[in-house]
């Protein structure tokens, strides 16, 4: 941008497709920026409704009621917030000019489908990953597992949050594997993949922003790398800065740059990442902004959120970490609708603590309903004061 030209971001009307919690920030972070936002989600009152302008209920992968939407609503850019969408659509109206798709809407199609993206990394673009095959049947899935070896993972090509993903120690664990993926994926009868488990050290999700420049031009910038805890797939705590050598980093970096710039388009991603000693593996990424990286709502000037609201307007950002903090999540621990919480000033009284409380109107025992957030002198203070707050709050029927 040269000096004195005007901040004029390239859209005034945006429709985020997913409204959860990330969404939810996501919204209030354009909003903040003067932009009209359109927020859709498969329920009514999910947490993103709650604070945009204008609030839908679809089902957004039914390609046909997802186009009606977008033609009614006329919105400039269109930013998925989850994985399971008419990502085919979204490649007709991108091709189509009607609107555009953040990052870009072969990035949605490719990340949508565990296969499109390992097949990208892996064989296009060459990069380490766990060892994979595919399967359609529990016969395909038995040879697979064999030829693979144990420990191995299974998980349906198209599901997210650790849903329908098992750990098998051997043979005898397949069928329950086959079982539990059929009943976990998004499709019935869905095809799975089976991954070599990495004996990794720790993982990061390394948070990658393209965004344009001074000169016009997409750059590629870094946050600090985030830790992460994951039980069962789904992520229960998360830190900033994870600590790792210069070698991993440089190679963790190189691998981000690699398989976003080959995704394309403007907007975080969240590149997922084993790392041991200076070895780094490719895992997956989300062409959005990522559930690990809510702890930048506290450690940056700028979250992944305000990362994200700014690259797509085409605005300047800035990855700068402000201080260590830690995230640890608040589950449902019952499964009841009209969700109110207790323990809210406890919590608080931790010092350097805040929460996002997500508002999602019907609690289930293992769904994410909030987080607490802390900040620390290092991530060993922070991480235990997250851990602390978080139990300190309880959802209850109210
Ligand atoms: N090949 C592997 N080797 C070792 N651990 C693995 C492997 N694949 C997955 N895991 C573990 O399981 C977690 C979840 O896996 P993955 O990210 O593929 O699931 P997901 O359903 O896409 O989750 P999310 O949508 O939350 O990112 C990883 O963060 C990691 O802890
Ligand atoms: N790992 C992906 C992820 O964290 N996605 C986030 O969870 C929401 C769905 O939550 P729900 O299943 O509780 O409705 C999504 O809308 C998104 O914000
Ligand atoms: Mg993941």
């Amino acid at each position: 941008m040269r000096l004195g030209t005007p901040f004029t971001p390239n859209a005034t009307r945006v429709m985020l497709l997913g409204a959860g919690e990330l969404g939810k920030e996501v919204i209030i972070a354009l909003q903040r920026l003067g932009v009209e936002v359109i927020a859709v989600d498969r329920y009514a009152d999910a947490p993103g409704h709650q604070v945009a302008h204008h609030a839908r209920v679809i089902d957004m992968s039914d390609g046909a009621a997802l186009r009606a939407l977008i033609e009614s609503e006329r919105p400039q850019l269109i930013v998925p917030e989850i994985e399971a969408i008419a990502t085919d659509t979204l490649a007709e109206i991108e091709a189509e000019g009607l609107a555009e798709v953040i990052p870009t809407a072969r990035a949605a199609q490719l990340t949508m489908n565990r296969e499109g993206i390992r097949r990208l990394a892996a064989e296009t673009l060459g990069l380490p990953t766990s060892r994979y095959a595919f399967a359609d049947s529990l016969d395909e899935l038995r040879a697979a597992c064999a030829g693979i070896g144990f420990p191995c993972l299974v998980k349906p090509v198209m599901s997210s949050s650790g849903k329908g993903q098992s750990l098998l120690r051997g043979e005898d664990d397949v069928e329950a594997a086959w079982a539990y993926a059929q009943s976990g994926g998004r499709v019935r009868r869905d095809r799975v993949i089976v991954e070599e488990m990495i004996d990794f050290e720790f993982e990061i999700t390394l948070l990658t922003v393209r965004a344009r420049g001074a000169d016009g031009e997409i750059g590629t910038q870094f946050c600090e790398p985030v830790g992460h805890r994951q039980v069962s797939g789904d992520y229960v705590e998360s830190w900033q800065p994870q600590p790792m050598s210069e070698a991993a980093l440089a190679r963790a970096r190189e691998i981000a740059a690699k398989v976003t710039d080959a995704l394309g388009g403007r907007g975080i991603f969240g590149v997922e990442l084993f790392v041991r000693g200076d070895e780094v593996w490719f895992s997956e990424v989300s062409p959005r902004p990522h559930d690990t990286g809510l702890v930048t709502l506290i450690t940056q000037a700028q979250s992944e959120f305000a990362l994200h609201a700014r690259a797509i307007l085409g605005l300047p950002v800035s990855t700068e970490m402000l201080n260590p903090g830690a995230s640890a999540v608040v589950y449902g621990g019952m499964n009841a609708r009209g969700i109110a919480f207790e323990g809210v000033a406890e919590a608080l009284t931790v010092p350097g603590t805040e929460l996002r409380l997500f508002g999602k109107p019907e609690a289930f025992e293992r769904r994410r309903m909030g987080v607490a957030l802390a900040r620390g002198q290092d991530v060993d203070e922070a991480r235990a004061r997250a851990a602390e707050a978080a139990s300190r709050v309880r959802p209850v029927a109210s």
